[in-house]
Order: C-alpha cells, then structure tokens, then sequence
C-alpha cells in the first residue's frame, strides 16, 4: 500500500531514546518486577487463608489458627517485598539517570561551549534528567506488573471459579481501553505542564542573573508581575493535569465497584442454590483489591510517563546528532606552525561576514597581534583557531596538517587559550588555576600565579592563593579575574597560545607587569593575541590590522 504522502513513519526520537534506555537499563529493571510479582503471589495465598478463615468463623469449616499465623506471615512477607521492590525500583531509576546523565553531558561538553545557552544546558543536563526517573522507578515496573499482576490474580479466580476468573479478565481488558482514551488528554495536558514549568524556570534564571541591571531600571515590579503570570499558566496547566488524572482514578474506581458487584452477585446465586465451594466465595471477592492494585500504581505511574517523554524529546536531539567526528593526535607537538588561509565565517546567516577572507602565518616562537576596532572580527578568528565553530570557507594548517580534520577537542591539547571572558569557578583561586592541567603540582600552579601577576594580589589576602572566590569570580575585580585566567594559560604549558585582549581592565602599571609575563609565555611558542592595547602591540610589534572582518592592507604589514 503506498505511503500517504506527507506523513512522517519514523519512530518518534523521545519515544526511541526512552525504548532504548530501558533496553540497556533491563538487568536493573527486572528486580522490581519480578518483587512485585512476588508480592502479588504472597497477596493471593493471603486472600485464600483469609477466606479459610472466615469460612471458619462463619462455620463452613476450615481456617484455625495455622491458617491466621500463615496469613499474619505472609503479611509481614508482603511489607518486605514490597520495601525490596521500591528500593529496587529507586535504582533503577538512578542507573537510567545516571547513564542519560553521563551521556547528555558528554555530548554538551563535546558541543560548541557558546552553542547553547548555559540555562537551557543546565536544564536538560538536571531537569530534564529528572524528569526520567518516575519513568525507570515507577512507570515500567507499573506497566509491566499492570500487564502479568492481575493476570496472575484472575487465574487464580478462574481456579476456583471460572465464570469470576473471565470477570475479572473482562474488567482487566476494560481498565487500559478507559485509560487510554483519558490518557490522550493527559498527555497533551502534561505536555503543556512540563513546557509552561521549562518557560517559568527557564525566565526565572534569566531574571535572577540580570536582578541588579533590572533593579537599575525600576523593572522589578513589571517582572515580579510576569514571573506571577507565568506562574499562574504553570498552575491552571498544572490543575488540568491533576483533573484528568482523577478523571482516570474515578473511572478505575467504578470500574473497581462493578467487578465487586458482579461477583457478588454470581456467588450470591451461586449460595443461594446452596454453594459448591463456599471458600470460592470469600476467595474471589479478596482478590479484588489485589486484582486492582496493580491498575492503580499505574495509573499513578501514567503522568510519570508523560514528563519523561517531554524530557526525552528535548534530549533525544542532542543524543541522536552525530558524534564528533575526526582524527587523533599521536602526540602533542613541542612547536607549532600556525597558517590560516583565505579563512572566512559568518556565525549569523542573516549578518554580513564576521570574517572575509583573512590570511597568516605564525612560526614557532612568532606572537602575531590581531588588531582593529570592536567587531573587526578578531575574537571570531581566535574562536574558529579553537574549533568552536567551523569556518565557512578557508584552512586552518597546524604543522601541515588540516586542523580541521582533527577532532575539535584534540586541536584544543595544543592550545592555551585565554577567552574574552574568562569563567571562574565557585573555588579556591589556586584550583581555578589548576583547571587548566589537574595533574599539576603547587609549586607548578603557584609559578604560573606568580607569573600572570596573581600574587601580586593574592599576597594582601589572609587566605592567598587559597582564598575562595564566588559564581563567576565573585569577590575578584575584572583585572584580577583575567589574571587568574591568565595563569591558567601559563599552566597549561600548550605549544599554540591564543590569548583574547589579556591586557583588558588592568591600570598601567600592572599591565606592564603582565606583558613582561606575556613575553615570557609566549617565548618559544606559537601565540595569536587579540587586543586594542598600544601597549601591548609596542612589546609584539607584528600586528595584523583587521577591519570589518578583512584585513587592512598595511605598508608594515604582517607577511601572509
Ligand atoms: N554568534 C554570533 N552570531 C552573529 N554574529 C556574531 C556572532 N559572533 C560575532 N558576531 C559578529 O561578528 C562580528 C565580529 O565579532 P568579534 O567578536 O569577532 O569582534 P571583535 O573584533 O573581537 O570585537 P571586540 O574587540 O569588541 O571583542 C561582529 O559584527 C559581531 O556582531
């Protein structure tokens, strides 16, 4: 039959991440399971020593005080398993996570570090992980055990009495087509849930972050009053979703009291004509609770479901997309020869080129300048060097070698790079420091401090290098912050330096400092460095000039 055209076949990719995960997670799965089933055999041979036993007290014979010991110990069996299942369950939620975690992170770690906002990178990695684990903690368990659980309960029933084992068997059958046909609300309703909660935490991080320039402008009541709006989005979505799911438990519970009746009924005609197996009775209307339990759970588990397919889909892209692809370095190289060719890249397709065209070469012990007014394109060609975008058109040559052929994070084992703005960590100075080669000795990192010019502040501190620094480098000026970055470029001892305006936010006088440091740093080895410093072009005085992403033809030009 041919394919209607227009329709997508393909699996849906949030769907197919969640198959997949519990493909892999199954070993961690099967303990809940096969302790629920467990619980629900004890559940049976309960509810057949409880008829016994009410048999006996109404005089029909059987039950005694073996049959209440039996039953007072199944019980306590039934408590165990079912504290077993759920911590068996809780693992296999935290494996799953912990396995999606580990990947996703991986994946945006392997990803180009400006591609993604740090909010939404936040969120899938903690969030969206989260939201997985109801789905491998309660979800499959529930499915699985709503499909075998009652299965087992009814034939039991069937055992005893035919006609109450297929009542039981129609009701089960009933259960999941009422389920379904509530759960498509459901699952539209959850999935709106789960994108208004994504606005609301994705805007409120945004705020948090910009409070003290929102406050500046007198914006924070107009906030306060969005953030309320989104809020109350979040709550009527919310209300829906906890609506339909008592829509569902209601039918469940009709559906429950039908089957009650019924079989009452049936044993009802059955004694009055006086019963075969009056134990039967008493049997089949215990099970029913056991019967139903299983339904309930995953009726419960069902929303569970819904968030970690939102979550899912949101991740499924980022797992699905191709793995970084390129060549190994055998080695790190202790020279390097930098050439770019004819490199051009524009990051915005709606934007004019950042970079047209550009060509240089830089030898081994060479510092080249990149120089030119804001938005000349300087920082782009340093961030193409880097790998964190590929350029649209051009080379880039290390050693003879298509750097571009090597995978990004390998290019980057030659590189000490120095961005624009540089991130500190909530910790000490001295491991911002050592981020940047963890293997490094104190006396290693406290050289490169001392050689960035970060001792000459460190030292009026009580704690010194020790001294903890906040988010962001809270609690350090920019100048200092930049000179922290900059020892991490001393550390890391790479035969290519790439440095973005080093010399930024420093007075004068320790900017002379940290160029006699440059100068050292870059002795010997490859270096690029973006900067408007008069200062800093004096001391390297090759300096390429670029303007509007071209480069300025100049008499003293650097030779391409
Ligand atoms: N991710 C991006 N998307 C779109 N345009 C971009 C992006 N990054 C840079 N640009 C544009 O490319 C041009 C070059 O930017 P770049 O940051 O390289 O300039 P720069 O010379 O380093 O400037 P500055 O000295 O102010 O840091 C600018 O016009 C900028 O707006």
């Amino acid at each position: 039959m041919p394919r209607r055209a227009g329709r997508d076949h393909r699996p849906d990719p949030g769907r197919a991440l969640l198959a997949a995960a519990a493909r892999e997670g199954r070993s961690a799965l099967m303990p809940p399971i096969l302790l629920g089933l467990a619980g629900t055999g004890c559940g049976v041979a309960q509810a057949w020593l409880l008829s016994s036993i009410l048999c006996g007290l109404l005089g029909l014979g059987g039950g005694g005080w073996p049959a209440l010991a039996g039953a007072a110990g199944l019980a306590l069996l039934q408590i165990a398993l079912g504290v077993a299942q759920e911590t068996a369950a809780s693992r296999a939620g935290e494996a799953a996570r912990a396995t999606l975690r580990h990947r996703i992170l991986s994946r945006l770690l392997a990803e180009t570090p400006s591609s993604r906002p740090a909010g939404e990178g936040a969120a899938l990695v903690v969030d969206r992980v989260e939201a997985m684990d109801g789905y491998f903690a309660r979800w499959i368990p529930a499915a699985a055990l709503a499909v075998t659980a009652p299965l087992v309960v009814a034939l039991c029933a069937a055992a005893v009495d035919t006609l109450s084992g297929i009542i039981l068997l129609a009701a089960g059958l009933l259960v999941p087509i009422g389920m379904a046909v509530s759960g498509i609300g459901a699952s539209v309703a959850s999935r709106r849930q789960f994108d208004a909660l994504q606005r609301l935490s994705g805007r409120f991080l945004d705020r948090m972050r910009g409070l003290p320039t929102l406050v500046l402008f007198r914006r924070q009541d107009a906030e306060a009053r969005a953030l309320d709006a989104a809020a109350q989005e979040l709550r009527r979505r919310t209300m829906r979703v906890l609506r339909l799911a008592f829509l569902s438990t209601g039918a469940l519970e009709l559906v429950a009291a039908a089957v009650l009746g019924c079989l009452a009924w049936r044993h009802g005609i059955l004694a009055a004509a006086g019963h075969p197996v009056p134990q039967a009775a008493l049997f089949c209307l215990l099970l029913v609770p056991g019967f139903f339990a299983p339904f309930r759970a995953f009726s419960v588990a069902y929303h569970e479901r819904m968030s970690a397919q939102g979550a899912a889909s949101a991740l499924a892209p980022i797992l699905d997309g191709p793995e970084p692809a390129g060549l190994k370095l055998e080695e790190v190289p202790p020279s390097v020869t930098l050439v770019v060719d004819h490199l051009s890249h524009r990051p915005d397709p709606a934007r004019p080129m950042a970079v047209e065209d550009v060509s240089f070469r830089v030898l081994p012990g060479e510092t080249l300048v990149l120089s030119g007014p804001s938005g000349a394109g300087k920082s782009t060609i340093l961030k193409l060097l880097m790998g964190f975008a590929a350029p649209e058109a051009g080379r880039i040559a290390l050693n003879g070698r298509d750097a571009l052929a090597l995978l990004p994070a390998e290019r980057r084992r030659l590189i000490a790079y120095l961005p624009q703005r540089p991130v500190l960590l909530r910790d000490t100075i001295r491991e911002n420091i050592r981020l940047a080669r963890p293997e490094a000795d104190d006396a290693a990192v406290e050289a490169a401090a001392a050689a960035a010019q970060v001792t000459s502040f460190t030292a009026a501190l009580p704690q010194g290098l020790d001294t903890l620094v906040g988010e962001g480098g809270h609690g350090l000026s920019g100048g200092q912050r930049l000179r922290v970055a900059l020892a991490r470029a001393f550390l890391r001892d790479a035969p290519l330096v790439l440095l973005d305006e080093p010399t930024a936010h420093l007075d004068p006088a320790t900017e002379a400092l940290v160029l006699d440091s440059l100068r050292r740093l870059c002795t010997g080895r490859t270096a690029v460095i973006a900067s408007h410093s008069a200062a800093l072009r004096a001391r390297f005085p090759r300096v390429l000039e670029l303007r509007e992403g071209r480069v300025v033809p100049q008499r003293r030009a650097a030779a391409p």
